[in-house]
């Protein structure tokens, strides 16, 4: 017969719709007038037939256990099974004493009603009532295989077994069921014999019920009789040889109650059986029932599990060893009371994930993980740590790596994000402080360094779970070393904008003094160039050092600052003499140099040349002067050698490009081809004005006459009359005289002459530009009036090529 075709004593015209779904769980529901008032206590009063007559352990074990409601009692509920013979009013009995709905045997026909293990929970109690098959049937014959698998299982779930038999029995062998207590015995010492040492777990209350106890032999004289009996069976086992010495009392407390006849005395069965039920429900009597020390420890949640394990070793004859059964109960339960808890904190941590992978820092992220984690831990704890202790431990820890895997890569993201955050941060407060020009470099970044490290370090403390081997501190001393990186590169730009700003200063500084003593070559015009250079550079030098004291400039640092601005700052005056000595500037200085002594006299007084002046000796003398000045430009020469100023030659730049640069080079100016060229170029500029002046010379000499002047009167006067007498001259005539009267009276003659005078002067400028390029050619090829200019000539040539051969 299957669990679920079990027959059900009552018509399916009173069942309503919740009780046939009970029907078909294989469970039954209320009968024999304990009808139930609601849903919920029809839900409670169900019996389900755990183990059906054909030695199958239901399947519906754990949902049962959840409709009565005791799934999450923990250890705060009781087992108890009835044994006896068949028929002796177990069910009866269970029914009265619990308010179960065990199937009682119909009066009439006297058959086996129980089969295989019912269970019902016990009204208004939490209790889980078993009624198992009442041994001695004849309908499993000479079958004990049952008797004794019913045993075994009973035992080792129940706490108290209560042990049904008729008055009449005791003394009896076979109808006190003495051979099933014998078999009860050696279980017992099968599952409990070593535990019960301790005395914990493997200690069972043997409740004796004697039915129709009608009163002749007091219930004492019955109790000492049955115990007489029992210790007999007792001695009679054959114990495991380290167990021998083993009582009976070691294992099992023995209590005794007698209940009147049901027909014959049927209120006072009444009242005796409520008087019994007392015993298992109020838990101040000294006589309650429910010892603790009688619970088999196994939480409520997973009674179904280790029942249906125990069935099935029992089923398989297999040596039934409790602890390793409560073991794996522990693992299967833990496992899936960790899985329930895991899959609630699995989804709260995904709701993160996606956040911290787009590179944002999550806020509260560690409360978050805090909270997910100790939610699904307690959610554990309060279900699983009911279990084997060593189990529950160890699938804590699995579920607590299973957790940390989970949330590692969150509190890794959380960092990295932190750190670039940070960092970014860092970076725009440092440039926000490096704004305008009033800022110490040292504070700036000191405070942006703090502020960036204390965040970060909050941060991470914020996101850092505890009781987990997660660090911070690896990914703090990278982010610290980025932040050195960093202030170092600004550092770096900062010093070079600094020595550029400082280098700027310093050309302003040198420009006017090397101008003007450049424009008077006198001997000791690069001792002043140098002197003003090293005056400036040493100012320059003092500015660095004081700005770098702010920057926190290593020595080294400010030993190549310092460098690269001295080769800088000579760069900058080496540029400015290139200037100052450029081809058109140099020839400028030379010609003004010549001009200033050939065209004034000693008192600055312009020449005018007389026939009788020595042109040519004040020509070659002034010539002679200025091309004397050429080699004094050439090279940077101090006539005071300390003023000498010497760059190292491999000194490059370490702030700006790695040029290779040549110090000994940078301090010529002109090289000797250079200063022949340029003094080449000067004679011919000193030619023109040596031409000018010869000519000049004739031109004073070509004076007109003064009685050329009657001359002209006297032939111009016809002229003159027709001007006069006539009317077209004569009013252009008047009209020039009208508009100059206008003129002078609004009092322009000033403007006009000053205009008149800027135009006559440029054209004065082109006109004598145009005749000095026109008679420099000519000149040559006129030997009588230039001949001292070719003596000059060939003087030069003769120079030149003596400093050629010189060169070769
Ligand atoms: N004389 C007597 N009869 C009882 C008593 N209690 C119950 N009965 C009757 O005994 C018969 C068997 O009752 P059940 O409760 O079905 O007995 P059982 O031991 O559960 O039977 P199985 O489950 O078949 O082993 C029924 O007819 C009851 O009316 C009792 O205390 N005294």
């Amino acid at each position: 017969m299957s669990l679920d075709s079990q027959p059900v004593k009552i018509p399916h015209s009173t069942l309503g719709p919740s009780l046939l779904t009970a029907q078909l769980n294989g469970t039954k529901p209320t009968i024999n007038g304990h009808a139930s008032e609601s849903n919920e206590s029809s839900s409670t009063s169900e019996r389900l037939q755990v183990i059906n007559d054909e030695k199958n352990f239901t399947t519906h074990l754990t949902s049962q256990i959840g409709r009565w409601g005791l799934r999450d009692a923990g250890f705060n509920y009781n087992i108890v099974a009835v044994f006896g013979s068949q028929s002796t009013g177990k069910s009866t009995l269970l029914n009265r004493l619990f308010g179960t709905t065990f199937d009682v045997m119909d009066e009439t026909r006297r058959q086996q009603t129980t089969k295989g293990i019912w269970m019902c929970r016990g009204k208004d109690m939490g209790v889980m009532v078993m009624d198992v098959e009442g041994t001695d049937g004849r309908e499993r014959g000479e079958d004990q295989d049952f008797e004794r698998k019913s045993a075994l299982f009973s035992l080792a779930s129940s706490e108290v077994l209560l042990i049904n038999l008729w008055e009449h029995q005791v003394g009896l062998y076979q109808g006190a069921n003495m051979g099933l207590l014998k078999t009860v015995f050696e279980v017992n010492l099968g599952l409990f014999g070593k535990k019960a040492q301790d005395g914990s777990q493997g200690r069972t209350l043997l409740l004796f019920v004697i039915r129709d106890h009608i009163g002749g032999t007091p219930l004492a004289n019955l109790q000492a009789t049955l115990t007489a009996d029992l210790r007999k069976i007792w001695d009679s086992l054959s114990k495991p040889q380290d167990l021998q010495d083993r009582q009976l009392s070691d294992y099992f407390d023995l209590a005794f109650t007698a209940l009147p006849h049901k027909i014959l005395a049927t209120d006072k069965f009444e009242s005796e059986v409520q008087e019994l039920r007392k015993r298992f429900v109020d838990k101040t009597r000294d006589d309650f029932v429910f010892k603790s020390a009688y619970h088999k420890r196994i939480p409520a949640d997973g009674v179904a599990f280790y029942m249906e394990n125990i069935w099935e070793q029992v089923q398989t004859n297999k040596d039934l060893d409790l602890p390793t059964q409560q073991e794996l109960l522990a693992q299967f339960r833990c496992d899936e009371i960790a899985s329930v808890a895991l899959a609630d904190f699995t989804e709260q941590s995904k709701s993160q994930r996606r956040p911290i992978e787009a590179g944002h820092v999550v806020e509260g992220l560690g409360d978050l993980m805090r909270n997910w984690r100790s939610h699904a831990l307690s959610r554990y704890d309060c279900d699983a740590s009911r279990y084997h202790q060593g189990v529950y431990q160890r699938k804590r820890a699995d579920l607590l790596g299973v957790m940390d895997s989970t949330l590692s890569p969150l509190f890794l993201g959380q960092l990295k994000n932190l750190h670039k955050s940070c960092l970014s941060a860092f970076k725009k407060e440092l440039l926000e402080g490096l704004r305008g020009d009033e800022y110490s470099f040292a504070d700036v970044v000191g405070k942006a360094r703090t502020k960036c490290e204390t965040r970060f370090a909050d941060g991470a403390k914020e996101v850092s779970v505890e009781d987990t081997d997660w660090t911070w501190q690896d990914e703090f001393e990278s982010l610290r070393e980025e932040i050195g990186n960093v202030a170092d590169q600004c550092r770096k730009d900062e010093t070079k904008k600094m020595v550029n700003l400082i280098e700027r200063n310093f050309r302003k500084q040198i420009s006017e003094p090397v101008d003007i003593s450049l424009n008077k070559a006198t001997p000791y015009m690069w001792d002043k160039v140098l002197s003003t250079f090293k005056e400036t550079l040493e100012k320059a030098e003092s500015t660095y050092l004081a700005k770098a004291k702010s920057f926190n400039c290593t020595d080294d640092e400010n030993v190549t600052s310092l460098a690269a601005l001295r080769k800088r700052a000579w760069l900058a005056l080496k540029a400015k003499i290139d200037e100052q000595t450029a081809d058109t500037v140099i020839l400028g200085k030379l010609r003004t140099h010549f001009e200033e002594r050939f065209r004034y006299d000693e008192n600055a007084v312009p020449r005018v040349w007389r026939p009788d002046d020595d042109i040519d000796g004040a020509f070659k003398a002034a010539k002679e002067q200025t091309i004397d000045l050429i080699p004094r430009y050439a090279k940077i020469t101090p006539v005071d050698p300390s003023l000498e100023f010497v760059l190292p030659s491999e000194s490059s730049d370490p702030l700006n490009s790695t040029d290779e640069f040549d110090f000994p080079s940078t301090l010529v100016i002109f090289t000797e081809t250079k200063s022949l060229d340029l003094t080449s170029r000067f004679r011919k500029d000193a030619d023109a004005y040596y031409v000018e002046a010869k000519r000049s010379t004739v031109s004073s000499i070509a004076q007109v006459p003064y009685w050329m002047y009657g001359v002209l009167v006297v032939l111009g006067w016809n002229e003159a009359m027709v001007v006069l007498f006539n009317p077209l001259y004569f009013t252009f005539t008047l009209m020039a005289l009208i508009t100059s009267y206008f003129i002078v009276k609004l009092g322009l003659t000033g403007p006009l002459f000053q205009v008149s005078k800027t135009v006559l002067a440029e054209v004065q400028t082109q006109a004598t530009n145009r005749m000095r390029d026109h008679f420099s050619q000519p000149v040559l090829a006129q030997p009588v009036r230039v001949s001292s200019v070719r003596d000059y000539n060939e003087d030069s040539d003769q120079e030149m090529n003596r400093s050629r051969s010189g060169y070769m």
